[in-house]
């Protein structure tokens, strides 16, 4: 049997490259798993912000997602912007027993503020793909549509993971602290035990694509095998240095990029990650 390990990303595009699918293939590369992608919705967009926005048809989705799991089926998938219903009960179907980890970034706003679902998806999301779920990856917005309770620090973050997995039914969820004050705090539960991944904060506005890399990252270590709680390590790791050496590009939010420290001249921090 071959060793070579394959993630797919299903999610929209980003043609500055920084956010969707464009970014989780750059993940994907670097941390050395075969990455594939199926495109649920194009966007017009930048670091400025989102200009407009076409899905694909459920039907040409699904042409896609048989093109790929038919021929070459991954060790790991996520999904990133979904932003229909339809799209997401055609994932629900294709993914359902495959037994591939699955992780979602449940994506509803863009940075920018634009928004990336539809109203009606978000009780889909819950209903129907978060069951599916290896590990669920909501910043605090995100996190707050899914259990329907404020969240305004770390105690609140650690209800709302256990909510996800309890009852909405994921094995993991990850709650980001992005959004809340002070360090940079994220809350893992798996149904059985609290991680907490705590990293410094940057003062920066290069943070557009943070949520699709650091969900990529855990995409591509759980297909090389790793346990959900060392590829939320790495995952957080990589985001950390992604956001501390981003990259001052475009006019508004520049991307993150893992390898902006070899522009600065830093040493490599991927020799911890491996
Ligand atoms: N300014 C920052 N400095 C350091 N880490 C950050 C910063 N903003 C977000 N993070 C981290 O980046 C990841 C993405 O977080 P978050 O911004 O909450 O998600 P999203 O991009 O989906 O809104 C998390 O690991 C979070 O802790
Ligand atoms: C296609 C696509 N997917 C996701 C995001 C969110 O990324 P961010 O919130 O970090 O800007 C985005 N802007 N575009």
């Amino acid at each position: 049997m071959s060793n070579i390990k394959s993630a797919l990303t299903i999610a929209g595009t980003d043609p500055t490259g920084g956010a969707g699918i464009q970014a989780d293939l750059k993940v994907f590369q670097e941390r050395e798993v075969y990455g594939m992608s199926v495109i649920t919705s194009v966007v017009a967009q930048n670091t400025l912000g989102v200009q407009e926005v076409q899905h694909l048809s459920i039907d040409f989705i699904e042409k896609q997602l048989d093109a790929v799991l038919k021929d070459i089926p991954p060790q790991g998938i996520k999904t990133g912007m979904i932003a229909t219903v339809d799209m997401m009960k055609l994932i629900a179907r294709k993914i359902a027993n495959t037994n591939i980890p699955y992780v979602i970034d449940p994506v509803m706003v863009a940075k920018s503020g634009d928004s990336l679902m539809e109203e009606e998806s978000r009780r889909v999301i819950r209903d129907v793909l978060i069951p599916l779920a290896t590990v669920v990856t909501p910043n605090v917005p995100e996190a707050e549509i899914l259990v329907d309770f404020a969240i305004k620090d770390q105690e609140d973050a650690k209800k709302a993971a256990k909510v996800i997995v309890d009852d909405l039914g994921a094995q993991a969820a990850v709650v980001k602290g992005g959004h809340l004050q002070g360090e940079a705090i994220d809350v893992l539960y798996d149904g059985g035990e609290y991680y907490y991944f705590k990293d410094a904060r940057f003062d920066t506005k290069h943070t557009h694509g943070t949520g699709c890399t650091f969900s990529a990252v855990i995409t591509a270590e759980l297909a090389k095998g790793k346990l959900i709680k060392d590829a939320v390590a790495i995952g957080k790791e990589y985001i950390t240095d992604a956001i501390q050496y981003s990259l001052e590009l475009g006019k508004g939010n520049g991307p993150t990029n893992h390898w902006g420290y070899r522009l600065k001249g830093v040493p490599n921090h991927e020799e911890d990650m491996e």
